[in-house]
């Protein structure tokens, strides 16, 4: 007897991109989703000197963001609904950090996946590159036997170093209605000195899943690895652009969105936030240029703190009103052929919204830089400080 969530497989080969999710009105129970990679260990390294050690991995930011902003329903008591898949070994130093507590990683033989992340001294601009970063462990990959035999709203595959295998998205999108991609889990490739490097997403067996992924993110260093002209007749592509905001683009149309002031101090998770952000504002039922308004606010949040940022519970409350104003129903449509894609008239009014709770944010920090910091033994003026608007 295959597993309970094979059983219509092949019905769902051909009918994927068909499926509709069920509306659910506020009040109801929120979509739950699967995210799949794993959770690491980072080095801060600056003039060739430590300057801090974190939880990373893209698991960690993302539970981190969906935490904070997705959806829950009354019945779902205190925690947003969803499952994380990561692995680490039994030298994991985070284990009771609040995200890989309350989602527990799989324990294996081999060590904790850890990243060095070098920054160089001159001031970041919008787009080189920031960090370098080298590869100094690989936990095991994350296989699809690993993942629940069961059915998800959304899944968001987000590894950092190849441990999301090509078949273990594939089981991802069988299991889950919609599937959002961080393209850094599909196309870094590492030398023999730990380096990260690229390849082209075209060379990669990822590449004919492509159809059936809803969404795909990418940093303006991994864009040309990802082929946006090919890539967006295939899926919606979101290019994030640092400081700048970010760009959509989509089989017939495109668009810029705009970002919000922040205090950098590392850089380290904006790209992860943005994803859980954007992804927590379609669950919000928000179209996709809305939902990345959602994407540039968390972006903007990471990297004014070192590490996986915590966020206050004001600032919070504060976001939840917003959403609720401007939405009436979670994720009508967590599916690639029905999802919106243009800004819609809310756009304008969240936009003001949130830049209102950024600022305070921003302000809240600069008052109190220990604030933002969330216990981290790196200070804040160790790391590159660079001021956007
Ligand atoms: N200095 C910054 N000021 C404001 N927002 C930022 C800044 N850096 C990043 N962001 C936000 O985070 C998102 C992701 O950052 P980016 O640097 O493009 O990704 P990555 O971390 O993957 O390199 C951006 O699209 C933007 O919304
Ligand atoms: O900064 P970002 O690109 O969003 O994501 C980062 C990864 O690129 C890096 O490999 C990992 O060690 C960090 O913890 C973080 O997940």
């Amino acid at each position: 007897m295959p597993p309970a969530a094979e059983q219509d497989d092949a019905h769902e080969e051909g009918e994927n991109q068909q499926l509709m999710m069920t509306t659910t009105t506020k009040g109801g129970p929120a979509p739950e989703g699967l995210v799949v990679g794993s959770y690491c260990h980072d080095v801060l390294i600056r003039g060739g000197r430590v300057v801090g050690e974190t939880l990373g991995g893209a698991a960690a930011f993302v539970s981190n963001v969906l935490d904070a902003a997705a959806p829950r329903g009354e019945e779902q008591g205190e925690e947003a609904p969803f499952v994380v898949v990561s692995k680490v070994g039994d030298d994991f130093a985070y284990a009771s950090a609040p995200a890989p507590a309350r989602r527990p990683p799989l324990v294996c033989a081999s060590p904790t996946t850890s990243f060095h992340a070098q920054f160089s001294d001159a001031a970041a601009s919008a787009h080189a590159p920031d960090r370098e970063l080298r590869l100094v462990c690989a936990c095991d990959p994350i296989y699809p036997a690993d993942l629940p035999d069961r059915r998800f709203a959304y899944g968001l595959a987000v590894g950092v170093a190849g441990e999301v295998l090509p078949e273990t998205l594939e089981r991802m999108i069988r299991l889950c209605r919609a599937v959002l991609v961080d393209a850094q889990a599909l196309i870094r490739a590492f030398d023999g000195d730990g380096a990260v490097g690229h390849v082209a997403l075209e060379d990669t067996p990822y590449a004919r899943l492509l159809p059936r992924v809803a969404f795909l993110k990418a940093s303006s260093e991994e864009a040309p690895y990802v082929g946006v002209e090919t890539a967006r007749r295939r899926c919606c592509v979101i290019v994030t652009e640092g400081r700048d905001g970010c760009r959509l683009y989509w089989d017939g149309g495109e668009a810029c969105v705009a970002p919000f002031p922040a205090v950098q101090v590392d850089p380290t998770g904006a790209g992860d936030s943005f994803l859980a952000g954007f992804a927590a504002g379609l669950l919000w039922g928000l179209s996709a240029t809305d939902a990345a308004l959602l994407g540039n606010f968390f972006g903007a949040a990471a990297v004014a703190q070192v590490g996986v940022p915590t966020f206050h519970p004001k600032m919070l409350q504060a976001l939840k009103e917003i959403l609720e104003e401007n939405t009436t129903e979670y994720s009508p449509c967590m599916n690639g052929t029905t999802f919106s894609f243009e800004r819609s008239n809310v756009h304008h009014e969240l936009h003001t919204a949130l830049q209102e709770v950024a600022r305070l944010m921003s302000e809240q920090q600069q008052a109190d830089p220990a604030n933002g910091n969330g216990g981290d033994i790196c200070s804040t003026q160790e790391l590159n400080s660079s001021r956007t608007a």
